[in-house]
Order: structure tokens, then C-alpha cells, then sequence
């Protein structure tokens, strides 16, 4: 099969390579032209333009949106518009919003599957799993596609309608979230607590065996061998957030309580005061109103 990529990113490149290395062809473009120039070392067919890529294709056009949510999906899909049919078939593999999708689907002559992909730049050998929304048929069409992009046959599926591949992964981002939140939590305990401890050793431990082992305990130990048992100088701020947001708005508007979930993403907020929490402060200045216990003052 030949599929057109848009977007050569950390994510898009890795799906040219894998598709590549699957034995289909792809035909490759992004704004930046260092990217198309790489993947056509590779053995990708460089397009100067969208519309050339669509052209290069021909008729059954398979295409995979690689950039990032928002905006730039949309620009791809209006340059697209001109020349694709009920006979094409879109995929966006990025992290859109799933109300988008399903906006997208409806505005679309082709055939459009939402497709949530995890794993990561770091999943790139293994391969990603890969939550499909869309139309049957298309899922079916493109499966040769997601065997290669995903860890497999059984790394891919399609979850439902229009919408619910982006709702999975949605989801799914919410749980990493909580996931990330409680191994810091723990490891921040163990850090402060009452023995000295090699945490790289903790989650190496931990990873062989234990009930809590996962990839990102794997992560944890690979950051402590990496930065330290101190994590060194990584600062106390965490970027992101827009698929934990939506998660956490879905969840109060479905009326599902998710206060982990919740609870992570209001850290990680946190996490982005530059000048020290205004709650605690003001929490520290109201101990001393009804105690009149000491304030802690800035330097
Ligand atoms: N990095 C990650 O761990 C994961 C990322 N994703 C999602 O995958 C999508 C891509 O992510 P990354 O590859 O990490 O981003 P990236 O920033 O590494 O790559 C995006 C690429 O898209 C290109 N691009 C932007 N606008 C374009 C346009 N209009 N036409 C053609 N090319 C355009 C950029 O030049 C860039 O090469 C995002 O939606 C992201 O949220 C999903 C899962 C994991
Ligand atoms: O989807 C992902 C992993 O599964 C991306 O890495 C995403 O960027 C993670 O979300 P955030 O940037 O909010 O931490």
C-alpha cells in the first residue's frame, strides 16, 4: 500500500519508518523541508505540497495527519478538501480533540478515522497501540497500515464511531496523568523518608515482579539512573495538559467523579506558579492571623 504522511515529527517519522520498513511506500510531507529531505533518504517519496502529495497518490488516496492537534489539522484537511472523495481515506493519528473529530468526519468527503496513538518517540522500535474511531470499512481497508504503525495485529483496534478513537485516548491520557502523579508521589515519599535509599534500584526492583511494575516504573528508573537520585536539576514544573483538561471537562459533564485524575492535572498547574503557590502563602499568612504562628518570609 502507499500512504501519504503529513507531518514528520517525532511521531510522523516513525510511522514513514514503519511503514517503509513493512515493505509499503509512502510519500512524505511537511512545512519543514530538512524533515522531507530525511524521510526521502530513507526510501519516502518527497511531496513539495500538500496537494502534491494528494497527486502523487492518485485515485484511493490513504493519508495520515502527523501534526500537531488543533489548527494545523485543520489547514491540512482544507488544502485536501479540493481533491479527496468518498473513496479516500484520512487518518489523524495526533492527539486532536475528539469533538473535533467528529466535526472533522462530518465536514470531510473521505472516509476519516480518529486514531489515538500511544507509545511515544520512546515506542518507536516496538511499535504504537493504536485506538481507531471511523468507519468500518476504512478501518479494514487500512489494517495492513496499523499492523505495521502499531506493536501488531493485536496493538491496533477500531473502537467505535466517528470521535471514539480520540475519546479513547483521551482517556487514556487522564489515566497516565494519575499514573505519573502516584509513582512521584511514592518516590517522593521514599526520597524524604526515613532511609537513605537508591531509588534506581527501588524501581528496578519494583519492575521485576512487583504488582505496581509498568513502562512508565521503567521510565522512573531509567530518569534516576539518567539525572540522579535527586533528579539533579530538573525543575518542579510540569508543561502540558490539554488532553488531562478535557479529560477531567468530560468527566464532570458525563457527572463520573475522576478526582485522580483530577487531582494530577491540578499538580501539575500547580507545578507553574513562578513565584511559590499563592494558596500556601496565603495559608501560611492565615496561620498567623488565628495562631499567631511564625511566617516564613522570602529571602
Ligand atoms: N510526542 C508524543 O509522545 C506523542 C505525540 N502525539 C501527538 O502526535 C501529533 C504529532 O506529535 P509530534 O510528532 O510529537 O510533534 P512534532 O512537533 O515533533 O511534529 C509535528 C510535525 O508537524 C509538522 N507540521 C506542522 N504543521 C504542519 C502542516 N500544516 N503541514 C505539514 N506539516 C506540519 C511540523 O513541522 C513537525 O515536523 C500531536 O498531535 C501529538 O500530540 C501522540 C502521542 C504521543
Ligand atoms: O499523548 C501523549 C503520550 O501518551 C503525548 O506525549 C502527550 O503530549 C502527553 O500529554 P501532555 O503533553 O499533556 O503531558
Amino acid at each position: 500500500m502507499e500512504l501519504g504522511v503529513i507531518g514528520l515529527g517525532r511521531m510522523g517519522r516513525i510511522v514513514v519508518d514503519r511503514v517503509l520498513e513493512a515493505g509499503h511506500e509512502a510519500v512524505v510531507f511537511d512545512i519543514d523541508e530538512e524533515s522531507v529531505a530525511d524521510a526521502a533518504d530513507a526510501g519516502a517519496r518527497p511531496a513539495a505540497s500538500i496537494v502534491d502529495l494528494a497527486e502523487k497518490l492518485g485515485p484511493e488516496k490513504r493519508i495520515w495527519l502527523m501534526v500537531p492537534a488543533g489548527d494545523p489539522v485543520d489547514a491540512a484537511l482544507d488544502e485536501l478538501a479540493p481533491v479527496l472523495d468518498s473513496d479516500d481515506i484520512v487518518v489523524d493519528g495526533g492527539n486532536s480533540y475528539f469533538e473535533d473529530s467528529v466535526r472533522r468526519a462530518e465536514s470531510t468527503d473521505a472516509a476519516y478515522l480518529d486514531c489515538g496513538t500511544s507509545g511515544g518517540p520512546a515506542g518507536a522500535e516496538l511499535g504504537f497501540s493504536l485506538m481507531v474511531g471511523g468507519p468500518q470499512w476504512a478501518y479494514d481497508e487500512l489494517v495492513p497500515v496499523f499492523d505495521a504503525v502499531a506493536t501488531g495485529p493485536d496493538g491496533h483496534d477500531r473502537m467505535g464511531p466517528a470521535g471514539s478513537g480520540h475519546y479513547v485516548k483521551m482517556v487514556h491520557n487522564g489515566v497516565e496523568y494519575a499514573l505519573m502523579q502516584t509513582y512521584g508521589e511514592g518516590f517522593e515519599l521514599l526520597a524524604n523518608g526515613r532511609y537513605d535509599l537508591d531509588l534506581e534500584s527501588v524501581a528496578n526492583t519494583w519492575n521485576n515482579g512487583a504488582v505496581i511494575r509498568s513502562w512508565l516504573l521503567e521510565l522512573c528508573e531509567e530518569a534516576f539512573r539518567e539525572e540522579g537520585n535527586d533528579l539533579g536539576d530538573v525543575a518542579d514544573r510540569v508543561e502540558g495538559g490539554s488532553t488531562g483538561t478535557w479529560t477531567v471537562q468530560e468527566a464532570l459533564e458525563q457527572e463520573v467523579p475522576v478526582p485522580l485524575i483530577y487531582q494530577s492535572l491540578a499538580e501539575r498547574f500547580g507545578s507553574r506558579a513562578d513565584d511559590g503557590r499563592f494558596s500556601r502563602r496565603l495559608a501560611s499568612r492565615l496561620r498567623y492571623g488565628f495562631g499567631r504562628h511564625d511566617v516564613p518570609r522570602r529571602e
